[in-house]
């Protein structure tokens, strides 16, 4: 078996492991053998969402080996994440017990609202007008934020926070939180390193995860002009030198800045791969040759939100 994957400590005593596998777009045929491949990987670490359409596959494979002796409930950290269109107070713990429904557990580790955005309430989970842009809710976020609190005062999350929000918007819940979150989950890769973002949450005692790490090549949205972070010259280079790959210096830079960090895949020899990055360093000078790619390069902009008045992103 492999090592336990180290842990930060969330401020509110819980660990939170460093590596965990994500599930955006793994579809619900492949995502059952790419949990049960991460479990006997090692990971004990899984990133949802209500709004992947995937939970109840994602619930099966935890369920299976749980039964079949490979992990307890208690060794797993599992997130999941509160829809936009579940935004008003009355309405979020009700979306938890569907997710924890889906993902067959009586508790999450970790909700996070998923975005700042509340979205027209309904079954529609992007619903648009006829300019294909999205309906907004009349809620604001600190609203959700009570109802998040409610999650865990009725025990069904152990820990809450939130995901995609920018500095003002983390003041404004700071400001009625009587439990904080413990995680902002953002966009974070060499092309969008996040220090300023980082050394924010780090004052406010708030922790970071990296989403989009390898730069999210399987994005709906990606066109054939966009960046390739995973053939970067630099990121290439640094894997031949320290004989490892560029999905993997691109992993190590998360952890050894301290940032827990979710890449997906859906690939055995991938998701066995991502999870040896323990066994070497990136020196000094080489972390800061990563550093100095940052270019503001956004991989997840969510275009169709960019007119809603909580829309977390600057353009540039
Ligand atoms: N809070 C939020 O708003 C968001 C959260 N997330 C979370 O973060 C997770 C990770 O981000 P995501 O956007 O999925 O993108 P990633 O940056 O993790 O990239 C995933 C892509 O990289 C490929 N890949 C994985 N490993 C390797 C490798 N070793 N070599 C080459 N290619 C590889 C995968 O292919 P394959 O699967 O075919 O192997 C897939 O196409 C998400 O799955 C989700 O859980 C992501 C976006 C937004
Ligand atoms: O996590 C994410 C991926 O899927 C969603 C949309 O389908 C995104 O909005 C979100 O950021």
């Amino acid at each position: 078996m492999s090592e336990k994957v180290p842990s930060i400590k969330f401020n509110n005593g819980y660990e939170y492991p460093i590596l965990g596998l994500g599930t955006w777009n793994s579809k619900p045929g492949e995502v059952v053998a790419a949990v049960k491949a991460a479990i006997d990987a090692g990971y004990r670490h899984f990133d949802c969402a209500f709004v992947y359409e995937n939970e109840e596959q994602v619930g099966e494979a935890i369920s299976e080996k749980i039964k079949e002796g490979a992990v307890k409930r208690s060794d797993l950290f599992i997130t999941s994440k509160l829809w936009c269109t579940a935004h008003k107070k009355e309405l979020v713990v009700d979306a938890l017990k569907k997710t924890l429904s889906n993902l067959k557990l009586t508790y999450l580790d970790l909700y996070l609202i998923h975005w700042p955005m509340g979205f027209k309430e309904g079954d529609n989970l992007f619903p648009v007008d006829k300019n294909g842009k999205i309906l907004p809710s009349d809620s604001y976020f600190t609203e959700t934020w009570k109802g998040m609190e409610e999650c865990v005062k009725e025990g069904l999350a152990r820990s809450i926070g939130i995901s995609n929000f920018n500095i003002k918007q983390i003041e404004d819940v700071l400001s009625v939180a009587e439990i904080k979150p413990v995680n902002n989950q953002v966009e974070c890769h060499p092309y969008l390193n996040q220090q300023k973002l980082i050394d924010f949450c780090k004052e406010k005692d708030i922790s970071i995860t990296a989403y989009s790490p390898l730069g999210s090549p399987d994005r709906p949205s990606a066109t054939p002009n966009d960046p390739v972070l995973l053939e970067d010259p630099t990121v290439k280079d640094l894997a031949k030198k320290y004989e490892k790959t560029p999905a993997q210096i691109l992993i190590r830079y998360q952890i050894q800045r301290g940032i827990p960090v979710i890449p997906k895949s859906v690939t055995k020899s991938r998701i066995e791969s991502n999870f040896k990055v323990f066994d070497f360093t990136i020196s000094d000078d080489d972390m800061a040759k990563l550093n100095s790619l940052d270019r503001n390069c956004r991989m997840v902009n969510f275009d169709m939100c960019d007119q809603h008045k909580d829309y977390p992103f600057t353009k540039n």
